[in-house]
């Protein structure tokens, strides 16, 4: 069983939803919080959905290799803070890194034994639906978004696997069947 696991996906296909749901039904598993240059959305909170950080501290942050992996996304830097996801995977619990694509190629290179998986839209006109309907971005931040989907979703056959997120109950039973396999011979 992969002590570290990434959830990958384009930005609006539901990782967030997905995770929420998942981290109830199985409180055992640790969801990193990212570090963001992204200015907070409606009732985020610092420290829980986010840490929301100045470029000059993201940078010194990345200088002094305090992150795992991060990646300049539509505009924005984000990244894994290193000391919780080693802290944790130390006291014996599986942590979930939900990222994006350029994040997940790093964790790949450094840590091939993490399991990645791919979050997929059941089309990309759905995709764009569930960004615009979530009216969280600004329209430039959703046509960003939606350029970096186009590419993302081209790099899916990279992960470990793939699932679908056309129904958020079986998609969430997907990922359990994921995690939770267990080995046989
Ligand atoms: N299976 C689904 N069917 C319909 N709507 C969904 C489904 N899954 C998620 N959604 C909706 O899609 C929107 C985007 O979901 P969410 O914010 O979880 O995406 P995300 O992948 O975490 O996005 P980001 O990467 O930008 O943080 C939300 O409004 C959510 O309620
Ligand atoms: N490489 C990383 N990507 C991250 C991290 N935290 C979040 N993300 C991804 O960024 C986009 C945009 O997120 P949003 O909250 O602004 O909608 C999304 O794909 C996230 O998965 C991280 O630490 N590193």
């Amino acid at each position: 069983m992969s002590a570290l696991i990434v959830l990958t996906g384009p930005s609006g296909v539901g990782k967030g939803t997905l995770l929420r749901s998942l981290i109830q039904r199985h409180p055992e598993l640790y969801l990193s919080v990212s570090v963001t240059t992204r200015s907070p959305r409606p009732g985020e909170i610092d420290g829980k959905n986010y840490y929301f950080v100045s470029r000059s501290t993201f940078e010194r942050m990345v200088a002094n290799g305090e992150l795992l992996e991060w990646a300049d996304f539509a505009g924005n830097l984000y990244g894994t803070p290193r000391k919780a996801v080693e802290d944790q995977i130390r006291q014996g619990n599986r942590v979930i890194l939900e990222i994006e694509l350029q994040g997940a190629r790093q964790i790949r290179k450094n840590f091939p034994a993490a399991l990645q998986i791919f979050i997929l839209p059941p089309s990309l006109l759905e995709l764009e639906d569930r960004i615009r309907h979530r009216a969280q971005d600004s329209e430039e931040a959703i046509v960003r978004r939606l350029q970096s989907a186009r590419t993302e979703i081209a790099a899916a056959d990279e992960f470990d696997i793939c699932i679908v997120n056309d129904d958020i109950a079986k998609a969430l039973e997907r990922i359990e069947a994921t995690l939770f396999a267990t080995a046989t011979c």
